[in-house]
């Protein structure tokens, strides 16, 4: 049938709306708002904690900027008391009776006192931001690479776990937050301490001052501090979406599958789908506005009755008699400094309280990936000459089956295994109990008798080298991209060696800066490579490392025939001093093998070299003779 353009263009005007991205309902042990039943109280008795922990941060980073900021805090302080006494001093001497230029006179050393001291409120201002701009790029530093680190060492299985990836998005917030965190502390302890100077000199020109001036404030931080927990519950509530528009993001504008959007007409799609997203964590932000309006209102009003009402109570004072006009004239300013302290107090509390809710998910987080970091023991491994499984089970979490199970098996070095099998029948499982990625739910995996789940990690991986089916295109140079993970050498030629096994010399020299060529076409000066091109260097990799266990997961499934006979012929000769497991689903390449394991349902059905298992009349003969049928 001929479908012109505009019947392709009416067709897809009548077909309904696309579905909406997914509700996610996510109920978890994790999906519990933690601040969802916290009083307000307990809230403001966090702050000391908080500060306490982002001092221990910052002095075990930087201990020199960590004291300049902690000296010029009570300097600030310290002065803005000096400079309000002086300032009630100077105002008792200038209002008071007698000559003007007398009074003038009086008052000179109390205000010569007041600009000092502000000027050395502004020194120590500025020092304490120069040791603010020291300690907080440290501080984001240390929190980013401490996030990414607790991720990459976390055993495996542990990405499988329930929310693992939402509380890693709900982290993310706190390295975000770290930016703002030292200049929040370093606001809220110097407003402090202003308001402690301010308020301690109000109070000694009229006790009934403090508590009213605390009264038109306090309103002020209980809204601060429920605005921020109104965000923060917000943020809880969006934290899986975010998480999903994320990766889409990511997955939408890669170039690495814009062919893929492009040529399937994706790209509409995309597009609703992440404004669709979007727009669904706009509304939950909206609803939620109303509450902070109500809570800014209510506060406000409650803080202006009570300053109208301390107002009122100083020109009582004043008109009364009950205090003098100088000493009204330093309360007036006196009541502007501590309010002024006070509104930084709340502010710059709420924020660190608002702050503390983010770097409160970073710990636990980081604390639970601390939990789930291997904890398998000391035992090394020393060299590989036998793997031996025992009746091996592992059955992945929310799974009903296990992927493998009951797997008894003996790879031997010098043998060359090759493992078959349907779609999901078990065999990247496999391999990953084979090489320690996953430890087994019961039974054994023996390393020259030495278990797996005793064993140091790092001294198996040290010994292993792995071709996954889906490997990483790495943005970095070629040379990093063969070597990655392996010390560097003086000179290229191990590389090259590499390079060659896979036959890829040529590829890497028409690079525009050869072996160092980056390969990112993203970046400026990148390079990219074709997706057969990108699995031969993947198997360089491996073939670099020079390893005793050997694993190809599909190696070649991106390869031209000569590629492919190339890898094998390496594989082969190679062969002897190693274990080399190879999952194929081109039963042909099984031919390399010296034993085909065929897996079922997590379950070896049948083993034996290719001629034997070709004629077995199972499922290897069935797979076979599918193969052939074209
Ligand atoms: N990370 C994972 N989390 C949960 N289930 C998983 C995970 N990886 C695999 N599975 C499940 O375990 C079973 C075995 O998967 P596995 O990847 O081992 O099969 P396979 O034989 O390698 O498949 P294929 O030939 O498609 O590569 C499948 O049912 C799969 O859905």
């Amino acid at each position: 049938m001929h479908v012109t353009m505009t019947d392709a263009s009416a067709a897809y005007e009548e077909t309904p709306p696309p579905p909406p991205p997914a509700e996610i309902h996510y109920s978890g042990e994790y999906s519990i708002n933690p601040l969802g039943d916290v009083s307000f109280t307990h809230m403001c008795a966090r702050l000391p904690s908080v500060l306490h922990r982002i001092c221990r941060m910052a002095w075990a980073l930087d201990r020199r900027a960590a004291a300049l900021l902690v000296v010029c805090q009570l300097v600030t302080g310290a002065a803005a008391a000096v400079g309000l006494a002086a300032t009630a001093h100077a105002m008792q001497s200038l209002l008071g009776a007698g000559a003007v230029s007398d009074r003038l006179h009086h008052a000179l050393p109390a205000l010569l006192v007041v600009t000092s001291t502000a000027a050395l409120g502004r020194l120590a201002g500025a020092l304490s931001s120069y040791a603010d701009g020291r300690l907080t790029p440290q501080l984001t530093t240390c929190a980013d690479t401490g996030l990414v680190e607790a991720v990459c060492r976390v055993e495996s299985a542990a990405y499988a776990t329930d929310g693992f990836a939402d509380r890693q998005e709900a982290a993310e917030m706190g390295v975000i937050r770290t930016h703002v965190m030292v200049n929040d502390a370093q606001r809220f302890v110097s407003a402090l301490i202003r308001m402690v100077a301010a308020s301690g000199v109000l109070s000694t020109l009229h006790w009934a001052m403090l508590p009213l001036l605390i009264l038109a404030v306090l309103p002020a931080g209980v809204g601060a501090v429920l605005s921020a927990r109104v965000d923060y519950e917000m943020h809880y509530t969006n934290v899986s979406d975010r998480n999903v528009r994320h990766m889409m993001r990511w997955w939408a504008t890669t170039p690495k599958h814009g062919d893929e959007v492009r040529a399937n007409g994706m790209t509409g799609y995309l597009l609703f789908w992440y404004r669709s997203l979007s727009e669904r964590i706009d509304r939950r932000l909206l609803a939620a506005a109303p509450r902070t309006l109500w809570i800014t209102l209510l506060s406000s009003t409650a803080g202006g009755f009570f300053l109208i009402l301390t107002w009122a109570a100083l020109a009582w004072l004043t008109t009364t008699g009950r205090i003098e006009l100088a000493v009204a004239a330093t309360a007036v300013v006196a009541v502007q400094t501590t309010l002024a302290a006070l509104s930084q107090v709340v502010i710059n509390g709420a924020a660190l309280f608002h702050t503390s809710l983010y770097l409160t998910d970073m710990q636990t987080f980081l604390d639970d990936a601390a939990r789930q970091a291997p904890q398998r023991g000391e035992l090394t491994v020393a060299s590989v000459n036998d793997i031996r499984l025992d009746g091996v089970v592992y059955q992945y979490p929310g799974k009903d089956r296990p992927a493998v199970d009951g797997v008894s098996l003996t790879l031997r070095r010098g043998e060359i295994v090759a493992i078959v099998g349907e779609n999901g029948s078990g065999k990247s499982t496999l391999l990953r109990l084979i090489t320690g990625i996953y430890l087994a739910d019961k039974g054994r995996v023996l390393w020259n008798g030495s278990d797996l789940a005793t064993a140091d990690q790092d001294t198996v991986w040290a010994r292993t080298g792995l071709v996954p089916q889906l490997f990483a295109q790495w943005p970095l140079r070629v040379r990093e991209n063969v070597t990655l993970g392996q010390p560097r050498t003086h000179h290229d030629d191990p590389v090259w060696e590499a390079i060659d096994a896979v036959g890829m010399r040529e590829a890497v020299d028409a690079l525009p800066s050869g072996i160092e060529t980056l390969l990112a076409r993203e970046v400026f000066g990148g390079a990219e490579l074709s997706g057969g091109q990108w699995q031969r260097l993947a198997c360089s990799r491996a073939i670099y490392r020079k390893p005793e266990l050997l694993i190809l997961d599909e190696p070649t499934s991106q390869m031209d025939a000569r590629g492919e006979h190339q890898i094998f012929e390496k594989i082969k000769s190679g062969a002897s001093d190693r274990i080399t497991i190879v999952v194929t689903h081109q039963l042909e390449n099984s031919k390399v093998a010296d034993r085909i394991i065929v897996m079922e349902h997590g379950r070896i059905t049948e083993q034996g070299r290719y001629d034997e298992l070709a004629d077995a009349g199972g499922l290897f003969a069935d797979l076979l003779a599918l193969a052939k049928d074209r």
